[in-house]
């Protein structure tokens, strides 16, 4: 079933006499369930992207479709996780992560029955009485994680949600990230420009050119779950989209690039 649509989406920012087009006729499309990764350089229009799927702003033509309804502005059913996790630091994890639920206004009871099951999906039992500087950055974005999910959006949308860690640190946040998902079950975007990460927690990754946002590779990840970082298929996506991106920063390549016809996807 589809689930995120969006369609012939345009964009472009104007900085006093300065045009810069940066998303052209942008379709894609996302079944329920999936994790999509947008992976492409810098300053592709990876976040114009995802805010606009999220509704923070508007394209200038095209819409964005969940479940066919056309989104207009924020909602419940769209998750939004920030690259800095956004956490409230006066407030405990268990405070952060109830915050959406009060707002949705659910049940005392459902509250504390989805609170429960988020703290221990998320790894986060014993820590619920914490304050946000109390924590590590993987247990922050673990709450900004559980906190997304307390609403039970039909998307999940993250704006590079590992940016702020380190290597070491990452790679076990997707190991526990790609753990709770494997049980939510939400359909999830992700921006990145880390290749690996992207093979790693996605079932697509679609590749974003400087070409106008240009979707130059819609490629499926047919390996199974949890992801093992040995196998032998797993390195193979990662050359193939190194490749590719290394490829792309050619200006010939761009070149040719802008006039093959556009992948719907
Ligand atoms: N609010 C804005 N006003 C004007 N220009 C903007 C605005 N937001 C983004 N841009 C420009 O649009 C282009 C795409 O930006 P965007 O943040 O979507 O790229 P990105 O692929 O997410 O980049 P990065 O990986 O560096 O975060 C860039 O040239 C950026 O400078």
């Amino acid at each position: 079933m589809e689930k995120l649509k969006a369609e012939k989406i345009c964009k472009t920012y104007r900085n006093g006499k300065e045009i810069n087009n940066v998303l052209k006729d942008i379709d894609i499309t996302i079944k329920e369930g999936e994790f999509v990764s947008l992976l492409g350089p810098s300053g592709c229009g990876k976040t114009t992207m995802l805010t606009i799927m999220a509704g923070f702003q508007g394209a200038d033509s095209g819409c964005i479709k969940v479940e066919d309804t056309v989104v207009t502005k924020p909602g419940p059913d769209r998750a939004f996780v920030f690259q800095g996790y956004a956490l409230f630091p006066w407030k405990t994890v268990k405070d952060n992560i109830l915050y959406p639920m009060k707002q949705q206004k659910v049940s005392k009871e459902q509250q504390e029955e989805k609170l429960q099951a988020l703290l221990k999906l998320s790894n986060l039992e014993g820590k619920e009485n914490l304050y946000p500087h109390q924590l590590s950055g993987g247990m922050k974005q673990r709450t900004a994680v559980a906190r997304a999910l307390a609403c039970q959006p039909s998307v999940l949308l993250m704006d590079e949600p590992l940016g702020a860690l380190d290597y070491q640190m990452r790679r076990k946040i997707q190991e526990d990230l790609e753990r709770i998902f494997m049980e939510d079950k939400v359909t999830v975007v992700m921006v990145s420009h880390d290749i690996e990460e992207a093979v790693f927690m996605s079932d697509r990754v679609l590749l974003m050119s400087t070409n106008q946002g240009e979707i130059v590779e819609n490629l499926e990840i047919d390996l199974e779950r949890p992801r093992r970082r040995e196998h032998k298929k797993y390195k193979e996506y990662i050359d193939h989209l190194t490749d590719l991106i290394q490829g792309a920063d050619g200006e010939d390549k761009r070149k040719e690039d802008s006039q093959k016809p556009k992948l719907a996807v």
